[in-house]
């Protein structure tokens, strides 16, 4: 029987996590303190023993830079990878580029962490979880599992609530459990997936 894993990694401190920012679509790179972070998830998983058949990944600068400090760390770097918007970040709309704290200031403690963490509100122009959900769902149905449950070891490097929204399928979250989860910059989270496509198990890396 071989195994059926999937690890997912969200990537390591943008520039804008670091000043603050909402970021959702917008672009910024890795800060010194991302790229030490996304080698240190890789060396987690090379400690592991676990050897990727594929990879996914986002279609931003900072997913995708941690997946390839990840593999090169892991000498694997010429893994299949695919790259999709569909694992993009929650897009913030009207909120992308604004401070959090200014946020907070302007719209109130309560609103802001309506928009941050709710299910369904949506921030002005922007998607809620749920929203997030519907466009990462079918391309995890699609795409991912299949390749899981063929027992091709796969790696999703992506964002914190692209993440979340696929977090709260597998682990068959409520809305009120997803609200309170955080998920933290380059932390592998390594699933053991069952046939039927449930999970048997997960375990975080962390030093
Ligand atoms: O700014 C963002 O796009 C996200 C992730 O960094 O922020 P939040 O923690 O509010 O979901």
């Amino acid at each position: 029987m071989s195994d059926r894993i999937l690890v997912l990694v969200r990537h390591g401190q943008s520039e804008w996590n670091l000043k603050n920012l909402f970021t959702g679509w917008r672009d910024p790179d890795l800060t010194e303190q991302g790229v030490a972070e996304a080698k240190r998830a890789g060396a987690l998983l090379k400690a592991e023993g676990l050897k990727f058949d594929v990879a996914f990944t986002s279609l931003l600068s900072r997913a995708q830079r941690t997946l390839s400090l990840v593999l090169g760390e892991m000498g694997q770097e010429s893994v299949e990878t695919l790259a999709s918007q569909a694992l993009n970040e929650r897009d913030y709309g009207d909120l992308s580029g604004l401070n959090k704290d200014d946020a907070r200031a302007k719209w109130g403690e309560e609103q802001v962490h309506v928009w941050r963490r709710s299910y369904d509100i949506p921030p002005p122009g922007g998607e809620s979880l749920r929203d997030t959900v519907a466009r990462t769902l079918p391309y995890y149905n699609q795409e991912i599992l299949p390749r899981v449950l063929r027992g091709q070891t796969t790696i999703v490097t992506a964002h914190g609530n692209s993440l979340r929204a696929l977090i709260m399928v597998l682990e068959k979250l409520s809305p009120e459990g997803i609200m309170k989860r955080e998920v933290l910059t380059g932390v592998p989270m390594v699933y053991r997936m069952r046939a039927d496509s449930t999970v048997e198990d997960r375990r975080d890396l962390a030093v």
